[in-house]
């Protein structure tokens, strides 16, 4: 299969937000390049995954690399990205006088390159993310959450990821019931059920990553817990209440915990459907939301009914753990 190779040359202060852009758009990954990254700590990085730079890059500069499927209409992807960098400058994010090109290249060029930077992670006290192709022996009590993320979102170095795993290691005490909206390679969903979730339905609008997630359900031996859908966000819920879904949920609506990590707008656009998804008493994580949007998000839950008793950072990302009042 060929790919369009999409390259950003930018500054690095703009790696977070353009790679956000990109996946938004439908790249089906991310490669990052920026200078000095053999000295940068692999574990608190952002993106899908680093790239030992090949070429010198300035000091404070980056190369963003996003791959989008052939068929993509790779000019007006660049039509679309170039005002959203430009708007980057009134959050006080300086992408400097960026270059945009792009050439088609061949999977096996990149599509493998990155597994030899993808290393067993421990990102939570009791939670390990461990690729398939690499050895791992656990210590007790370590969880193993075990991933090929193929082209699907959700390595777990993204700090968003870390964030919403280290959140449900606070939160799930056994039997719940969870949905995880934006699974992506359905990292969140077998986090849940390592931590002692009942049953988890994964939903994601991206078909991509609908594969990702049960291929990584199966992995982990957890199909028969996890239900993996096609979904518009909740869109599957109602689907489901009025018979027209194809096949019934695996969990009973409202639910204990509803984990989301996608963009504060799209967080915003949902937030209603989340409220009367969860129980009375039940939690709703709310990750993927840059510094800029924080008390957007925190205004939504607010309104919406939600009570904020928690927010997580990394880096310039936060999390929001909010309840239903009982
Ligand atoms: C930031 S990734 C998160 C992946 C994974 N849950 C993680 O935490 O690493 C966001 C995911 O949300 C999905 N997504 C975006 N918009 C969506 C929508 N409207 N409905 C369902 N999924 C959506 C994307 O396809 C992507 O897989």
């Amino acid at each position: 299969m060929k790919w369009n190779e999409l390259t950003i040359a930018t500054t690095e202060e703009s790696i977070e937000m353009i790679s956000n852009f990109l996946h938004e758009m439908g790249a089906g990954g991310v490669s990052i390049e920026e200078s000095g990254t053999l000295n940068k700590e692999r574990d608190t990085s952002l993106g899908q995954w680093y790239e030992l730079p090949l070429n010198d890059i300035p000091e404070g500069q980056a190369v963003i690399k996003g791959y989008f499927p052939e068929d993509t209409d790779i000019e007006e992807v660049i039509t679309n990205v170039r005002p959203r960098i430009d708007e980057l400058r009134e959050f006080d994010i300086e992408p400097g006088e960026y270059t945009i090109s792009s050439v088609v290249v061949d999977d096996e060029d990149w599509a493998n390159a990155w597994k030899q930077y993808f290393k067993p992670i421990r990102v939570s006290d009791r939670l390990t993310i461990k690729p398939t192709w690499e050895d791992y022996t656990p210590s007790e009590g370590e969880q193993i959450i075990e991933l090929d993320p193929g082209m699907a979102f959700g390595t777990g170095t993204h700090p968003t990821t870390a964030l919403c795993l280290r959140t449900l290691e606070s939160v799930i005490q056994g039997g719940e019931e969870v949905i995880d909206v934006g699974t992506g390679s359905g990292i969140l969903a077998i986090g849940a059920m390592r931590l002692g979730a009942k049953k988890v339905l994964a939903v994601d609008l991206d078909p991509i990553a609908v594969t990702a997630a049960g291929e990584n359900s199966k992995l982990n031996g957890l199909e028969g817990d996890i239900q993996v859908q096609l979904s518009d966000l909740l869109g599957v819920l109602q689907a489901s209440a009025e018979g027209s879904a194809s096949q019934a949920i695996n969990v009973s609506v409202p639910v204990d915990v509803v984990v989301a990590n996608i963009l504060a707008e799209i967080i915003l656009l949902f937030v209603d459907d989340v409220y009367a998804a969860v129980k009375a008493g039940g939690t709703y994580i709310a990750s993927g939301i840059y510094k800029n949007k924080e008390d957007d998000v925190a205004s939504g839950l607010e309104a919406s009914g939600f009570v904020i008793t928690g927010r997580q950072r990394d880096q310039d990302w936060i999390a929001f753990v909010a309840k239903k009042p009982e």
